[in-house]
């Protein structure tokens, strides 16, 4: 149990490096592994979640050295991976486990993966089901890890994917280049296309119609290893950008921050919110970045559809919190994805905000949010549920109150931000440092 910083006298200031985009991060030892030739991953994610990765990808026999944020992969190209001598362990990440289900499906050798008790309740038939339409052999255990891969020799597809999500599509297209012949894939909404950019920046030929949802994908590229520096997760830049919105009288400037379009959808919803973030230092490499100085603002209350919803599936548990401190009410629907993350986000926002006394109705694919009512702590000890991104939105929710608070569960974090509470503590140095 971990005691919670609590409502800072005179606002959050100061200038923090974010840590490495995990989605990059998985796909950059991924992509390095398969393509010929050396890949250097500067401000690699050093997060258990990527170190899943990392760890999966050595077990298949790619030599990969960790040094630091510095990780450099000597690729084995896309036949050169080996039987591993055990069950590999996806962790808790999905990331790793869909994806790698996509790439392994068209390996010549049989792999089992495993998981932690979440990751083991997540939902896999939306990769296996595709992916046997190209003749892979993925089998799932009542739709959940643990899951055998039976390698086969796949064909091409033409599939309209059933959920609006990244990692069902690059599974399939993990699996594509290894087809026969092109394989066509239509999301329901794009999604985030590190994917795509990523694998073209190592040769490969992916194509993206002027529509954002038809993705042609032509078979066999020559990938060739790359050197790139990862950039800013906006994911946990979000953390950040809600807390310094919040906390009155705030000014916190976060460096090099991933501005993916397919990314940003925290912005567009902040920006009509009535939030205050301004762009400097913009640049491309390989991924577009900026540099975000946010400031305090008084917030409106905002709607959140499923159009919208891809863009900011990991931040709306920080948009509930947004909205709970807006004037008016809000409402997010269309997020049904939620309910089959790390945890039921849905329910665990709604269990957490009603302990704080906050006016939140549960939808079966959103929330209603009241910021007009003011907070009331019913229940000073807080939970993660197991779930990095919860822990860290009830301890960004714990700055606007002035009593003590625990956080259950708070290990989690780092899942995707080990040095979250060093830079929580950094963003209010005169508060006494909370362990
Ligand atoms: O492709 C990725 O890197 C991710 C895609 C999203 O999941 P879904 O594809 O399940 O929506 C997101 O929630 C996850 O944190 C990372
Ligand atoms: C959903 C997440 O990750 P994953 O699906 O990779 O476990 C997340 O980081 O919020």
């Amino acid at each position: 149990m971990k005691k919670l910083q609590i409502k800072p006298e005179t606002g959050l200031h100061g200038t923090l490096s974010i840590p490495g985009d995990k989605s990059i991060s998985h796909r950059g030892i991924m992509f390095g592994a398969i393509s010929q030739g050396t890949t250097v991953l500067h401000h690699f994610l050093t997060a258990e979640d990527c170190l899943s990765t990392l760890q999966a990808f050595r077990s298949l026999g790619v030599p990969i050295e960790r040094n630091g944020e510095t990780v450099t992969i000597q690729g084995v190209g896309l036949n050169g991976l080996e039987k591993p001598t055990e069950a590999l362990n996806m962790g808790n990440s999905g990331t790793t486990t869909r994806l790698i289900m996509g790439l392994l499906a068209g390996q010549q050798f049989t792999t089992q993966l495993t998981g932690d008790a979440s990751l083991s309740k997540r939902p896999m038939r939306r990769v296996s089901d595709p992916l046997a339409s190209m003749g892979a052999k993925v089998q799932v255990t009542d739709g959940h890890l643990p899951a055998t891969i039976i390698g086969q020799h796949l064909h091409a597809t033409d599939y309209h994917l059933k959920v609006a999500s990244a990692q069902v599509k690059s599974a399939l297209i993990l699996a594509a280049i290894q087809a026969d012949k092109s394989s066509i894939l239509v999301e329901k909404l794009p999604t985030r296309n590190h994917t795509e950019i990523m694998l073209n920046a190592f040769g490969a030929d992916i194509e993206t119609a002027i529509d954002d949802v038809t993705i042609t994908i032509h078979p066999r590229p020559e990938l060739h290893g790359i050197e790139m520096t990862v950039p800013g997760d906006m994911s946990s830049a979000a953390f950040f950008l809600a807390a310094a919105s919040l906390v009155p009288d705030s000014q916190v400037k976060l460096l090099n921050v991933g501005m993916n379009e397919t990314r940003t959808g925290l912005l567009s919803i902040l920006k009509r919110m009535g939030g205050n973030v301004k762009l400097s230092n913009q640049h491309i490499d390989c991924e577009p970045t900026a540099d975000l100085t946010v400031t305090s603002a008084e917030l409106k209350a905002v709607e959140v559809g499923a159009d919208e919803i891809p863009d900011v599936i990991d931040e709306l548990p920080l948009v509930a919190l947004l909205a709970a401190k807006a004037n008016g009410i809000s409402k997010i629907t269309g997020a049904g994805e939620l309910r089959v993350k790390e945890t039921d986000r849905i329910a665990a926002i709604v269990t957490e905000f009603s302990k704080l006394g906050i006016a939140i109705t549960e939808l079966p694919d959103g929330f209603i949010i009241d910021g007009t009512k003011p907070w009331q702590v019913k229940d000073p000890h807080l939970s993660s549920h197991g779930d990095h991104r919860i822990g860290m939105v009830m301890a960004i929710a714990a700055l606007l109150i002035s009593q003590p608070l625990t956080l259950d569960g708070a290990d989690s974090i780092n899942i995707s931000y080990p040095e979250f509470f060093d830079d929580l503590n950094r963003m209010v140095p005169q508060a006494k440092e909370v362990d």
